[in-house]
């Protein structure tokens, strides 16, 4: 028999063995997390089928708020409760600040130096120094706020167009996705991609495409993250894939990047008044060449569209479901709308601080279907403990945000939307953590939270909203990394005659 082929047989008869004296050994003396039983060399990935975060839950019910995995070689550590949550985000927050290094990472997040993936540092230090700053602080929230309003009187009067005194069936992902995407990219390079007046249609359109790609890959798990055979041997073509995809975005960002160049050599912008992110990047750019280098700017450009884009747009999608299969909620939204602001002007960013029952019904969204199901993954960065129990350095920690959101423990009949469940409690703590907490919580959600109430509020204000049918909206899962709505929202949409001279000069 070929000596080669008798190495491979004695190889994989050994694994298992191999795998049960580390496991043995790697226990002694430990306190490790409860762990339902594994399988060798795959660990417990053959239990994850179907949507991630309900199968942890189903298992930590059994298991406890502290679990322990492992998928392939990868030790995970699954968290389920608020108290273990809080001691990831206080008394570990520094060790837990780190991210698994995955293999998207290294295509997408240009060998993982974008702020969503870089490993606790300086690098990442800087970056999310810099983007609050030129993103996210209250300054530059408030400079940006043209771009809000506009973007929203856009739908507004894209939404107008197409209803009329009727009631007439509208899709609405695909204008809520635009409307996120376009206040995102304009704060990234001053352009827009979806509606009118945009220059380059067709560049608009590729750039779409290749935007749902990422979403789509990074949405898939790669079983060579978890098995390394598999990735050596790049097990379903995913490196590849990878590989073809970074390719396109770069050609894009880069793209993005020459122009907001060109168009700096002729004007006086200086760090100071920097107007979009990549401005402010090129700007450092320029004193740092070696450091802020393009490809850094490219993979953070990507990751603001991914983690800013579907986020808010696919909470404001479930928003109107949820209000459309709970018509008494619509109406007292309205009612607040129609109270503070009555009829004769449209509502502003301003105004939100008076429409208290609308952010609750955002807050209820996000607690029912949280766009971060499972936050996005922790690694600790040395060994530490969580709930008394030993968490090795390197094993991947996952936040059932989405499970503590849901645990008729905590929350009073859980199941059912209930916005007014947030009037009365102000501080939820850490059992209502859809934007995470600690270090490495969203940078994003102060920007979110103004998109999404402004969003809704208009919406409410402007038109009347029906299901499409009898039947209630479907509330199905769907695939990907964001929770979407499986089945796009449709609606029955109606003017609001006392709205439509306000609306029909937009
Ligand atoms: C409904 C809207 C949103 C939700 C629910 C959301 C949720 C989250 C969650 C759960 C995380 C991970 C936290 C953790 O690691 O524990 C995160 C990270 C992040 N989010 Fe958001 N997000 C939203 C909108 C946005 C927006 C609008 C932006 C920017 C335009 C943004 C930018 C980011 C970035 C850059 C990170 C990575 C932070 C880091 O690793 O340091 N997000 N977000």
């Amino acid at each position: 028999m070929d000596e080669t082929y008798l190495f491979f047989i004695s190889f994989f008869c050994l694994l298992p063995l191999i795998y049960l004296v580390k496991l043995l050994t790697h226990q002694k003396g430990k306190n490790y997390p409860p762990s339902p039983p594994s399988i060798p060399i795959i660990g417990h990935l053959h239990l994850i089928n179907g949507h991630v975060h309900r199968v942890l839950q189903h298992l930590s019910s059994k298991y406890g708020p502290v679990m322990a995995l492992r998928f392939g070689t990868r030790p995970v550590v699954v968290i389920t409760s608020p108290s273990a949550a809080e001691e990831c985000f206080t008394k570990n927050d520094i060790v837990l600040a780190n991210r698994p290094l995955l293999l998207s990472g290294k295509y997408l997040d240009y060998d993982h130096s974008t702020v969503g993936a870089a490993p606790y540092g300086q690098l990442w230090r800087d970056l999310r120094r810099i983007m609050t700053l030129e993103l996210f602080s209250t300054a530059r929230l408030k400079s940006y706020l043209g771009v809000r309003e506009d973007e929203v009187r856009s739908l507004i009067k894209n939404l107008y167009q197409d209803s009329s005194q009727d009631f007439t069936k509208v899709e609405m992902r695909s204008r809520i996705q635009g409307l996120s995407f376009n206040i995102v990219m304009k704060m990234i390079a001053d352009k827009r991609f979806y509606g009118s007046g945009i220059e380059d249609l067709e560049e608009a359109s590729r750039f779409r495409d290749v935007i749902r790609d990422v979403f789509e890959v990074s949405g898939a798990s790669n079983p060579g993250d978890f098995i390394p055979f598999l990735r050596w041997i790049d097990f379903q073509g995913f490196e590849k894939r990878l590989m073809k995809l970074h390719k396109k975005c770069d050609r894009f960002s880069q793209n993005l990047i020459e122009e907001i160049r060109i168009k700096r050599c002729g004007s006086s912008l200086d760090k100071g008044d920097a107007k979009t992110f990549i401005d402010a990047m090129l700007s450092l750019q320029e004193s740092e060449p070696e450091y802020y280098t393009d490809d850094i700017i490219k993979g953070n450009i990507l990751i603001l569209l991914q983690a800013g884009t579907d986020t808010s747009s696919g909470t404001i999608e479930w928003a109107i479901a949820l209000l459309l299969n709970h018509p008494d909620v619509l109406e007292r939204a309205r009612k607040e709308l129609d109270n503070y602001i009555g009829q004769t002007r449209l509502v502003q960013e301003a105004d939100l601080i008076n429409l208290p029952y609308i952010q609750c019904i955002i807050n209820e969204t996000l607690r029912l279907y949280p766009a971060g199901p499972l936050l996005v993954p922790h690694e600790p960065s040395q060994d530490c403990t969580i709930g008394g129990f030993d968490v090795a350095r390197g094993t991947m920690v996952l936040v059932n945000a989405w499970a503590i959101h849901r645990d008729p423990m905590i929350w009073d009949d859980p199941l059912s939307f209930k916005p007014e469940r947030f009037e009365k409690v102000g501080n939820e703590g850490y059992r209502f953590i859809p934007f995470g907490m600690g270090r490495r919580q969203c940078p994003g959600s102060g920007l979110a939270n103004r998109i999404m109430v402004l969003a809704l509020a208009s919406m409410i204000q402007c038109f009347e909203w029906e299901r499409v049918g009898e039947d209630l909206v479907d509330l199905s899962e769907g695939k990907g990394l964001t929770m979407p709505k499986d089945v796009p929202l449709e609606a029955m949409c109606r003017i609001r005659r006392r709205m439509s001279h306000l609306i029909s000069v937009l």
